[in-house]
């Protein structure tokens, strides 16, 4: 089990396949160095980030999915931790951000389903949805993508979303390009979901 989690009331989680950019985004949204780099499953326990000036923190779940070097009982054994975590903490989890790598992520999401497997980030964004986790999928590495439409369209149908794209934008799908800090429209998805959330809170406070 993952320990240590700090005393926060909020807090919004990233997960997704190792190597799709987590540490890179979380770099840009907080402004605090994590470790990132080429080789996947930099992250094995959960990163705690404090975003300036909020009362609430990031957390940076390890990477699921494939990770060079790590056994497949130990990667099945932390695929069982981020849920727990998950599930454990949706009380205080004000949003999710499920980063997916838009390079590769319909071809991974189609070559399990075509074995027959669930998908893990079809699977993720379910049990989100499930758990009512308000979710934003953060497409990263755009700008390795060309038919940008296509792809984003092609996502929607493989989340169950209808096309086009463009009708979630900026609240379910926010493409993005974390490298070279192109994140407005994470941003822009992550405040509408925080405001919804403590409307929510308020809300319960004033009809108790
Ligand atoms: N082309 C491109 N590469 C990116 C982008 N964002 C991140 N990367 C690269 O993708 C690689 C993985 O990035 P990380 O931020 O370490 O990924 P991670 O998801 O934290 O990885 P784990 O720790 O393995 O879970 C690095 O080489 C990054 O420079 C992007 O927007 N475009």
């Amino acid at each position: 089990m993952f320990e240590g989690r700090p005393d926060r009331d909020d807090e919004i989680v990233l997960v997704g396949r190792s190597n799709v950019g987590k540490s890179t985004i979380m770099r840009e949204l907080t402004g605090h160095s994590v470790p990132t780099g080429q080789k996947p499953g930099v992250t094995r326990e959960p990163n705690h980030f404090d975003w300036s000036g909020q009362s609430f923190m990031f957390t940076d779940l390890p990477g699921f999915g494939f990770m060079s070097g790590v056994e497949g009982e130990h990667r099945e054994a932390i695929q069982t931790d981020i849920v727990h975590y998950i599930e454990n903490n949706a009380e205080s989890i004000l949003a999710a951000v499920l980063v997916v790598d838009g390079k590769s992520v319909i071809d991974i999401i189609d070559r399990h389903s075509d074995r027959g497997e669930i998908p893990h980030d079809v699977e993720m964004y379910h049990f989100l949805e499930e758990l009512g986790v308000p979710t934003v999928v953060a497409v990263n590495k755009m700008d390795k993508v060309d038919d940008k439409d296509e792809r984003l369209n092609d996502l929607c149908d493989r989340l169950g979303l209808f096309p086009p794209w463009q009708q979630w934008d900026e609240e379910v799908i926010a493409p993005i390009t974390a490298k070279a800090g192109r994140i407005d429209s994470l941003r822009t998805a992550l405040q509408g979901h925080i405001r919804d959330a403590k409307r929510d809170e308020l809300l319960q406070f004033v009809t108790a």
